[in-house]
């Protein structure tokens, strides 16, 4: 595997490997690898023959210093697992490799629809221009055909279909789904900061979610929403910032259980490590 740190290697590496029928895949991501991201990779390497991961924490889309700076990194092992998994290349430039002129803020806003503001983006604000920023400066030096993102997400992989679209750019964005820990924690690069009783009052999360799936045909939405929130606001270490069901397309709150296009998500505190998840729900 080829570990890359500037651009012009990047590029240099690349060019030589594009033929006609070569595909190039990106799977952008932020380190501190797991089995979400592994899935990435593994669905990439069946529709491309070039996969590219770019581990790079990225300032502009933290609203939190404190997140930002104990956001894990753990390199060495990250490689070791993109080695094993038979990733092409890992492209993990320096912040000043993608931001030369940091901590001086670029020019960069663009129109990413209303549900930009929704969501994580009021929680996080200004958390999807940082993301398309930098996953714009990703797709100019990869180049890719598809680009891969999880579920988890979700949020995300709208905003940057919108970028797709605002900039008419080349590439296919893929939505993978949720890999869960047996117990149905969402498996996320946070997780490692979460305590004993804090990865126990954790689960509260998919299981309100869960609850929600089971019963979206069976109870009222006043029903559904009042007992996930219930569920997860008792539970000891646990703030919730939302809990919703919304349209996939908009997030706005669906009005009753005839869409068919429902998704529930929730964002929480758990301890001091806020988690996003969500489940698509008929
Ligand atoms: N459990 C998961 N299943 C599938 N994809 C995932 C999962 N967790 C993260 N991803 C995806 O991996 C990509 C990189 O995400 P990132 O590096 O931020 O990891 P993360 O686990 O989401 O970390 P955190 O949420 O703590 O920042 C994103 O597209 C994200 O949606
Ligand atoms: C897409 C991404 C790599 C951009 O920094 C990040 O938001 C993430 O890991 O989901
Ligand atoms: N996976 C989302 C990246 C973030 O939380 O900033």
């Amino acid at each position: 595997m080829e570990i890359l740190h500037t651009i012009t290697a990047l590029k240099a590496w690349l060019q030589p490997q594009q033929d006609a029928s070569s595909k190039i895949a990106l799977v952008p991501t932020m380190g501190a690898l797991h089995k979400g991201h592994l899935s990435l990779i593994e669905i990439a390497q069946q529709q491309a023959s070039i996969v590219v991961c770019s581990i790079f924490v990225n300032p502009t889309q933290f609203t939190d210093p404190k997140d930002l700076e104990k956001y894990p990194r753990p390199l060495e092992h990250d490689i070791k697992m993109l080695q094993e998994a038979g990733c092409s290349a890992v492209f993990m430039p320096t912040v000043k490799e993608m931001y030369p002129h940091y901590p001086t803020p670029e020019n960069w806003h663009i129109d990413l629809g209303s549900a930009e503001f929704l969501l994580e983006g009021e929680f996080r604000k200004g958390h999807y221009q940082g993301v398309t920023q930098i996953v714009k400066k990703l797709f100019d030096a990869v180049q890719p055909d598809l680009a891969f993102f999880g579920q988890k997400d979700f949020q995300q992989v709208l905003m940057i279909k919108n970028m797709v679209k605002y900039f008419d750019l080349p590439v296919e964005i893929v939505s993978c789904p949720i890999i869960r820990e047996d117990d149905g924690l969402a498996m996320s690069s946070r997780n490692i900061h979460l305590s004993a009783s804090d990865r126990q009052n954790a689960l509260v999360l998919s299981r309100a979610l869960q609850f929600v799936k089971d019963n979206y045909h069976r109870l009222s939405l006043e029903a559904l929403l009042g007992q996930a929130r219930q569920m997860i606001s008792t539970t000891p270490g646990v703030e919730l910032d939302y809990f919703t069901i919304a349209d996939q397309e908009t997030l706005l709150p669906i009005a009753d259980q005839t869409n068919k296009n429902a998704i529930a998500l929730v964002a929480a505190k758990v301890g001091e490590t806020r988690l996003i998840d969500n489940m698509l729900l008929d």
